[in-house]
Formats: structure tokens, sequence, C-alpha cells
């Protein structure tokens, strides 16, 4: 296939609710869309999940744009290529940028699975039809209507509840929870706001029965969290510390952490996404699909990762309407009692509304 052209948007999409986590809130999310367009005028999408601000990750909106239009899209337009797994090598000369890397390689993933005329679970090597979800609730003031958003998402059938914790808002709060929800799945990610010096209070975690703590350590950390494992009996799942292969390997070699949770964008994209699960595999360490909060477009591609054989434990991939009043994508993304059907259409298997993404759409340049 030939990229033709390629489309870079910068839209901002405000949430049906504020997300708070340990490291601030977020209410409006500004991302980029990425469309390749290839020779017969097709069109494969990605998602670049930065937000406005660098707080989860070094990357954001405005830096990822730049390294799209300076160097990745450059690097790509105009030139033939058999398979998506070739970008490698385009993007090999620059340095991490995962989350835009991953936004251009996932467009051409959904391009070539279009072209092959498969879904891109398919193209992926997907094994399932449908996925268990979960859903990641942020942190409120008010334990009050944190207990009612576990007992709306419970109602709703979700398989699994994670909630967001830091310094002062744990111990007392999962407590509280367990109280009114003794049985439900339960995980807790506290993005990297605690250090070793909290082993206590991590260690008081322990009788709740916490599926997994998410993060709990410094992101890129992985002897910390290794030491810390060993003082745990709740499995410790990495987020923040996992940004290649690389990382996963020393991880498991270290024990630093017994779950996976992978987000496409953080790794650089789904060729290494398909690297890291096989490994996983492998090593017998479950993985599940994080999320960033992503539009229907991002949401379409985790769902298709989430489709390979090691993402044995429910995600983050809730239903479109979990965030938005009116997603960008048709149809939107749903779940039912806590299972999403994998659409089996060619590519993404949906199709972006164009004229949504145009209201939402605040900056636009195309490439040849
Ligand atoms: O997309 C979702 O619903 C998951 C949201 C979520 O938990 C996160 C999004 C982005 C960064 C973090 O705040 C957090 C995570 O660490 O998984
Ligand atoms: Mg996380």
């Amino acid at each position: 296939m030939k990229i033709n052209e390629i489309n870079l948007y910068k839209v901002k999409m405000r949430m049906k609710n504020p997300f708070t986590t340990s490291f601030g809130t977020e209410h409006d999310r500004l991302f980029l869309l990425v469309e390749v367009i290839d020779e017969k005028g097709q069109s494969g999408w990605g998602e670049c999940v930065t937000s406005e601000r660098p707080l989860y990750i070094e990357e954001f909106t405005e830096s990822s744009w730049l390294m799209l239009k300076k160097f990745l899209i450059p690097s790509l337009l105009r030139k033939d290529i058999e398979h998506p797994d070739e970008l490698q090598a385009f993007f090999r000369p620059y340095k991490r940028n995962h989350l835009a890397k991953s936004a251009l390689e996932g467009a051409v993933w959904d391009l070539y699975a279009k072209r092959q005329g498969v879904s891109l679970t398919e193209a992926l090597g997907g094994v399932k039809s449908e996925i268990d979800v979960g859903v990641s609730l942020g942190i409120e003031d008010d334990i009050d209507q944190l207990l009612a958003n576990i007992q709306g998402k419970v109602d709703e059938g979700y398989k699994r509840i994670k909630v967001k914790i830091k310094p002062g808002k744990d111990v007392r709060v999962l407590e509280q929870i367990r109280e009114e929800f003794p049985d439900i799945p339960l995980m807790a990610d506290a993005n990297s706001a605690y250090t070793l010096e909290d082993v206590e209070t991590l260690k008081a975690m322990d009788p709740f029965n916490l599926m997994m703590i998410e993060q709990p350590l410094a992101a890129g950390d992985l002897i910390d969290h290794a030491k810390l494992q060993k003082e745990l009996k709740t499995p410790i799942c990495l987020d923040e510390s996992i940004h290649s292969y690389e990382d996963v390997r020393k991880a498991i070699e270290l024990d630093s952490g017994r779950i996976i949770n992978l987000k496409i964008g953080r790794v650089g994209g789904l060729t290494q996404a398909k690297k890291i699960h096989d490994l996983c595999e492998q090593a017998n360490v479950p993985m599940w699909c994080g999320g960033m909060l992503e539009s229907g477009v991002g949401r379409a591609h985790n769902i298709a990762i989430t489709s390979l054989a090691n993402f044995t434990l429910p995600g983050d991939t809730a239903a479109s309407a979990r965030y938005w009043d009116k997603d960008i994508i048709e149809p939107e993304v749903t779940v039912n009692q806590g299972v999403l059907t994998i659409p089996d259409a060619p590519g993404i298997g949906y199709e972006v509304n164009r004229d949504e993404v145009k209201k939402r759409t605040i900056q636009f340049e195309n490439f040849q």
C-alpha cells in the first residue's frame, strides 16, 4: 500500500464527568486523530492518546503534534509498504515518543486490515469474538458518591471495578468499598503515588482481596516494585513502568509485577503490543488492556488487541457512553452486562463520523 496522504486532527472532547487520579483531574480530552489515505483513497484511523499536560507520561498533545508533523509523518509519506510491521524501521531513529508513533502505526494497521478485507482483530491474530470488560472510576471527594458510582457500574454488569487511590484516600476507602461490596472483583490503581516508605500502608490493603494493585511506585521503576512485591500478598500490576518489550522482559526476570496493563500507545503501537503479548503468554503473565480515556477510535484499537488469547483479565475498555454524550464513531462501543462483542467489519470495525470529528477539531493539517 502507498501512503499518499496523511491528515492530522487535534480534537477536543468534553467528557461526561471529570476523571480524577492521583496526579490530576481531566474534564476535556485534547488528543489527536491520524488518518492515513492510500492510492485508492481508502482511509485508516489511529488515535494519539495524549493529554493536554504531561502528567501521566512525558508526551503531551502539542509535543505529539510536532513529533508527527516534523518527523514521523515525513518518514512515511509516499512510502510503499507491504505490512505495518515495516514502520518499526521508519520510526527506529527517533527516541521514545511512543504515543505519537502508536497513533500513526495504528492508522496504518487499520488501513492494512481494510485492504486485506479482514477485521483488525483477525489481522492481529485475535481469537475471541467477545471480551469481558471492566471499568475504571476516578477519585471522588465524597465516599458516598464513589459507592454510588460503583453500584451503578456493578448494576451495568461490568466484570471488574478499578478505583483510584492515593495517600490519604486508600485504606479506609477500600475498607468502606469492601463493607458495601464484599465480593466484587476489585482492583486499585495508584498511578505511582507511593514509595517504599509506604510499604506498611500498601500491606494494609492485602486483607481487601484486591485482584491487583496497579503501579504503586514510580513510573519506570522495576527494582523497588520487585522489593515491594516480596512484601505484598496482592499481585502488583505494572502500567507506567512498562514502555517496551525489554521492560517486560526485565520485569518478569525481577518479579517486579505479576500482571501487565498493556496500553498500545505507551508501548509504541500494535506491533510492539503483539510482541509483548507473546512474551507474557510464554511467561504465564496475565494481561489486560488499559485505557487512556479514548474516543471511539482508540477504543476500537483496544478492543482488537484484547482479542488476543493472553488478555485474560477484564480491561478498562468500557462503553462509549461511559465517557461521551456522543462518540465520534458509528456504531458506538456498547457493553452488555460486562460483555463487549467484537465487530467483524474490516479494519477497526467502526465507521469514523467525519461530521462529528469536524465539530470537535480545533486544528487540522493535511500532508501529501
Ligand atoms: O480509559 C479508561 O477508562 C481508563 C482511565 C484510567 O484509569 C487511566 C487513564 C489514563 C491514565 C491514568 O489516569 C489511568 C491509568 O493509569 O490507567
Ligand atoms: Mg494505570
